[in-house]
């Protein structure tokens, strides 16, 4: 690939055309940073330039500032590899320049991208162009004093607190764009306006300088107040929302020069903090999940799936529907009879309903993904179906059977997909002859919301089966992530002791509601206990059955869902769980429950000397998730994620596991970005002595798998690449 480079072209018409080439995005590299500086200090000094017009190659303006250098800034503790850019480059060589300059922006304008356009005089885009300040997401703020000037306090904040993009015709009206333009007409129109500009015959217009839209002093605190409450509650552990605000406040103040200054400040503070080393891993990480061996690196194209049938109309069925329809792609809904069938598409009906009732989608682009919905009691709609998902109950047989009449009711292209969350793959199409075309498609509740897809394949499923999946489901609008086949796959199967050492704690005596509240401050939105009421006790008693058949060496067996069972209480389900469940209150819990904590405790009969053990929050915290990390070695030695970060991204999206937080027990940081990641900060050592001095104590549950074991003590990261000699049984 060709060096990140600037251009310039100077016409006859004495416009100098400035270029950002860095494809696929022109990121902002330091050399393209550097090119930039160069360039203007040219056109300026140039007699036969009167106008500038800045554009990006290739169809895209600019994805933003180099993301690699934050991470050459964290490797390296060293901030100053950071360029100057809000001051140096668009203060003073672009909005400040003698001659007028014109952002030609078509694609996306992201970050530092739109920061540029910003510091042009005017700025016109192509239609349906992607504009946005998404830095929070990165654990840093954007340019945060131009956007407000330009389209209005209240808009830019939220802007730029949801990382909410917008398109450019919405920017035209907000005032943002100057004009709307096709993208053949982009430079032509550009050029003309730059000229105007010099002429004064049309107005030249500095961003920073602008007050109109900003408000009266009250009213601009009134609103960044508002905000500062809302990014208390949806972002409580997030610096950069507060500082992001702190900044737009000094802009107003004190005028938008020394809110330009204090942003750069604050920036380079934010910049070193853990919660961008976080969020930084996580933005990489989940690009490489799009990245397969054999599987997207030999030139295989994905194959169209526009009619998709899904196969039980439960939870998991209606939501995997939704998710599909929501992005017109045509869903038949299979039930056993009616009254199952009429369940799953009101059930259908009300997801969609419910995100039109949250703002997150229009009444019309609701009603269109309804259309696309058919509910059928048999397969005569699967004869040009292109994928299916079952998603019915995790029994052995019936799987088996639906397989095998898949076989006969689908066209041979069709690709037969099962959203198990446990089953072996080869078991469930033990009875077919077409094991090429079986892959897992495995969701996460609530489908239509969740943004893990997690794609199981086996040892016989083909390339071009898991291509077409893995574009499905960007297409969906999940991250797909590949991984192999064994019990649970990758994410249950790493976090079943997440549970199991719960209640294990809870055998050895420790408060089940104080377990939850540890977990929570950690990070994770709910604590083990207020999932396994979510989930259902039913669910957790047949998944605990086959993670005690497939790893009995390691597997706790607790009484606790039994009892609970026996008790009458399921969960949220039926409203008597360990929590009290009452509409439009918080669960809280429920002290009825506790006799039959004690019962399980006697039953267990596994607290040393018959007394609770005592542990800290910070314990807790340990003797839940090293387990996880344990079992997460034995995922990676075995092969079933291709690298450890993809075990952070399915770790994030798929349980919620933190991608940001900084998290303080009696003054201890920790960083998180995902598990491995996770691991690593805390250090694999810690967590191997840790687990072996556990093991010592409470037994094989929390026994060091060989890898953890082997990496702590030759102190490798867990993350490092597992060789291919060193993986026992390699899936992938
Ligand atoms: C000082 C400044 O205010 C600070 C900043 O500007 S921070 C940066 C702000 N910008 C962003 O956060 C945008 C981040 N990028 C994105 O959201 C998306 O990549 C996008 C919307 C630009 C494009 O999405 P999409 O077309 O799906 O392509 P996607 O796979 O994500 O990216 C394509 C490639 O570009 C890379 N890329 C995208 N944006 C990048 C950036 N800002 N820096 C470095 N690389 C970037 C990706 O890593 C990926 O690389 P790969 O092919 O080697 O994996």
């Amino acid at each position: 690939m060709a060096a990140p480079r600037v251009t310039m072209e100077v016409g006859n018409d004495g416009v100098a055309i400035i270029t950002l080439i860095n494809p696929p995005v022109n990121a902002l590299a330091i050399p393209i940073v550097a090119g930039l500086k160069d360039k203007f200090e040219e056109a300026t000094s140039r007699d036969d330039v009167k106008a500038i017009v800045l554009t990006g190659n290739g169809g895209r303006f600019s994805g933003g500032f180099d993301i690699n250098v934050f991470q050459k800034v964290h490797g390296a503790g060293d901030v100053s590899l950071m360029p100057d850019v809000s001051v140096e480059l668009v203060v003073n060589l672009i909005e400040d320049c003698k001659k007028p300059i014109v952002a030609a922006v078509e694609g996306l304008a992201l970050g530092g991208g739109l920061e540029l356009a910003m510091g042009c005089h005017a700025r016109i885009a192509a239609p349906k162009t992607q504009l946005g300040l998404p830095e929070l997401t990165l654990g840093v703020i954007p340019g945060t004093q131009r956007l407000p000037r330009l389209v209005g306090l209240s808009k830019a904040i939220e802007m730029m607190l949801l990382s909410k993009s917008i398109t450019s015709e919405e920017g035209w009206k907000l005032g943002l764009i100057d004009a709307v333009v096709t993208s053949e007409e982009l430079l032509k129109v550009s050029r003309l306006w730059a000229l105007d500009i010099a002429a004064r015959r049309k107005p030249w217009i500095r961003s920073l300088h602008r007050t109109d839209k900003l408000g009266s002093l009250s009213e601009a605190r009134e609103v960044l107040k508002l905000a500062r409450l809302q990014a208390k509650k949806t972002a409580p552990n997030m610096p950069q929302h507060q500082a992001c605000l702190d900044v737009i406040e000094e802009g107003i103040v004190h005028g938008g020069y020394s809110g330009v200054l204090k942003e750069a400040k604050v920036f380079k503070e934010l910049v070193m903090l853990d919660t961008s080393r976080g969020l930084v891993h996580v933005f990489f990480a989940q690009r490489a999940t799009s990245k397969v061996p054999n599987v997207t690196d030999i030139g295989l194209k994905p194959r169209g799936v526009r009619k998709v049938a899904v196969i039980g109309g439960g939870l998991m069925g209606s939501g995997i529907a939704t998710a599909h329809i929501l992005n017109n792609i045509y869903v038949v809904l299979k039930e056993v009879n009616s009254e199952y069938l009429l369940k799953g598409i009101k059930t259908i009906e009300a997801n969609v309903r419910g995100l039109v009732t949250r703002g997150k989608l229009t009444q019309d682009k609701a009603n269109n993904a309804l259309k696309m919905l058919k509910g059928v009691l048999d397969y005569s709609e699967f004869k040009d179906v292109d994928m299916v998902i079952e998603a019915v109950i995790e029994s052995v047989p019936l799987k088996q059977k639906i397989f095998s009449e898949l076989e006969k009711a689908c066209p041979p292209h069709c690709i037969l997909a099962t959203n198990t969350s446990t089953i072996d793959l080869n078991i469930v199409g033990e009875k077919t002859s077409s094991q090429d075309r079986i892959i897992g498609a495995h969701f996460f509740s609530p489908a239509h919301v969740m943004p893990l897809l997690e794609i199981v394949r086996t040892e016989r499923t083909s390339a071009q089966v898991i291509l077409d999946l893995m574009t499905v489901g960007k297409i969906i609008k999940k991250v797909p992530v590949v991984v192999g086949n064994c019990t649970g796959f990758a994410v249950n199967r790493a976090f079943f002791p997440y549970s199991q050492s719960a209640r294990l704690l809870v055998s050895l005596g420790v408060d089940v509601f104080r377990i939850d509240s540890a977990i929570r401050s950690f990070g994770l939105p709910i604590g083990p206990f207020q999932l396994l009421d979510l989930a259902g006790y039913g669910v957790a008693a047949a998944t605990s059955k086959e993670f005690d058949k497939a790893f009995p060496d390691r597997s706790f067996q607790s009484p606790l869902v039994d009892l609970l069972l026996k008790s009458g209480r399921n969960g949220k389900a039926n409203g008597k769980g360990l929590y009290t469940y009452e509409k439009g209150s918080k669960p809280k819990p429920d002290p009825s429950v506790l006799p039959i904590i004690e019962e399980c405790r006697r039953l267990s009969n596994i607290m040393p000397g018959g007394k609770p053990i005592s542990v800290t929050e910070k314990e807790i915290v340990e003797m839940i998730l090293f387990p996880v990390v344990n079992e997460s070695c034995r995922v990676l030695e075995e092969g079933i994620v291709v690298r450890a970060s993809d075990l952070d991204v399915a770790s994030v999206l798929g349980m919620s596991f933190p991608s940001y937080r900084i998290v303080t027990f009696s003054k201890l940081v920790w960083r998180c970005g995902g598990i491995v990641f996770w691991a690593d900060a805390v250090g694999a050592n810690y967590v191997y002595t840790s687990l072996k001095k556990w093991s010592q104590l409470y037994g094989n549950f929390f026994k060091p798998s060989r890898f953890l074991e082997e990496r702590a003590t030759k102190g490798i990261p867990l993350s490092a690449p597992v060789s291919s000699s060193s993986t026992s049984r390699a899936r992938l």
